[in-house]
C-alpha cells in the first residue's frame, strides 16, 4: 500500500483547523496522514522540516480579522521558514459553542461559570455574547486552540470551567452545550490556508480553470519619503492586479528600527495564470526595484466556490 501523504494542522482532534484540513483534502484518511501539532507556528515548522508534506492553518476571520501567529509566521524574521509556500486555501463557516457541565441537570444557567478557555481568534468572535451572558468576573484564559480549550474544560467536573469551541471538539470531549451558535455574527467565516515547501509535490493538481491568487511582503526603502507604500501599491494598479488584502507587522529584522513594518500584499493572479502571467512578472519585477527587499510567499486556487 502507498505511503500516506502528511498534513500537519493545528490540533488536537476537532479544531476548525482540524474540520478545515478534511476540506482540503477530501480524500481523507485513506490517502492522508493527519498529524495534529500544539501551535499554528509547529504546523509550519513540520512543513519546513519535511515533517509533513503539507499543512493548514487559519489565515484570517470575516469578524476578528488576522491571525496573528500565521501572519508572524510568514514575516519569517530569522529566515527559519525560508521554503514555505501558501499552495491553497479553504473557507468555512465557523459557529462557536459555549462547552461545559450545567449546574445540575435541567438548570440551563451560567452562573456557576468561574473561567472560560479558548483560542484569541474564537474570544474575538464572541465578544458580545461574552458581554451580555457572562459576569465580567469571569475569567478569560487564553489557549493554543478551540479543542486544546475544551479538554481542559472537560476535566474540571465542578463545573466551574467552561470552553469556547466548535460542537465537534464538544463531542470529541463529553462535554454538555450550554449555549449554541454564540458568534457574534451569523457571517462568521475563517478563511485557512494550505502550505507545503516551495520544492514539494504540488496541491490541487489536475483542476483546470478558475481564479488565482499570490500574497508577496515586503519593506519599503524608507519609512521617511513621502508616498513609498504608496509607490509600491500603484505597481499592481498600474498592472492591473486587484488587490484582495494588505497587512503588515513589526519588521523586527536587523536594520530595521522600531515601528518599522513588513507588509503583505495579496493580489489576483499568479505565475502560471495564463493571460495575467505576464503582468504578475511585471509587478514582481517592479518589487525588485521600488522595495528594499521581497518575498513570494505563495500562489493558489482561488478557494470560493469549493
Ligand atoms: O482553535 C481552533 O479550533 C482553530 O482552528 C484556530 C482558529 C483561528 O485561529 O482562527 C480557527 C478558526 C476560528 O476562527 C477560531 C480559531
Amino acid at each position: 500500500m502507498a505511503e500516506k501523504v502528511k498534513v500537519a494542522f493545528l490540533g488536537p482532534v476537532a479544531t476548525y483547523t482540524h474540520q478545515a484540513t478534511k476540506t482540503a483534502f477530501p480524500e481523507g484518511e485513506e490517502k492522508y496522514e493527519f498529524v495534529p501539532t500544539n501551535t499554528i507556528r509547529d504546523v509550519f515548522d513540520h512543513v519546513q522540516s519535511s515533517q509533513t508534506t503539507f499543512g493548514v492553518v487559519p489565515f484570517e476571520n470575516s469578524t476578528h480579522g488576522v491571525v496573528s501567529f500565521t501572519l508572524d509566521a510568514l514575516a519569517d524574521r530569522d529566515s527559519s521558514l525560508e521554503d514555505i509556500s501558501i499552495c491553497g486555501e479553504v473557507y468555512m463557516d465557523i459557529h462557536h459553542y459555549l462547552l461545559g457541565y450545567h449546574s445540575r441537570p435541567g438548570d440551563e444557567g451560567l452562573g456557576h461559570i468561574k473561567r472560560i478557555y479558548s483560542h484569541p481568534q474564537a474570544f474575538g468572535q464572541t465578544i458580545q455574547f461574552r458581554r451580555k451572558n457572562l459576569s465580567r468576573e469571569v475569567e478569560v484564559i487564553d489557549v493554543a486552540s478551540t479543542s486544546k480549550a475544551a479538554e481542559i474544560a472537560a476535566q474540571d467536573k465542578t463545573g466551574e470551567s467552561a470552553a469556547i469551541a466548535g460542537r465537534l471538539a464538544g463531542e470529541e470531549n463529553g462535554l454538555e452545550v450550554l449555549r449554541g451558535c454564540i458568534e457574534d455574527r451569523e457571517d462568521n467565516t475563517t478563511r485557512f490556508f494550505v502550505i507545503r515547501r516551495k520544492d514539494g509535490p504540488t496541491y490541487g493538481a489536475g483542476e483546470e480553470g478558475g481564479e488565482y491568487k499570490s500574497l508577496v511582503s515586503f519593506t519599503v526603502s524608507s519609512h521617511e519619503t513621502p508616498g513609498a507604500l504608496a509607490n509600491v501599491l500603484g505597481c499592481f494598479k498600474q498592472r492591473g492586479l486587484n488587490l484582495s488584502s494588505i497587512n503588515s507587522v513589526p519588521g523586527l529584522r536587523r536594520g530595521q528600527r522600531a515601528f518599522e513594518y513588513l507588509f503583505f500584499v495579496e493580489f489576483e493572479g499568479c505565475l502560471g495564470d495564463g493571460d495575467r502571467e505576464g503582468r504578475v512578472k511585471g509587478v514582481m519585477e517592479d518589487l525588485g526595484r521600488e522595495t528594499s527587499g521581497w518575498r513570494l510567499l505563495g500562489g493558489w486556487k482561488n478557494g470560493r466556490g469549493r
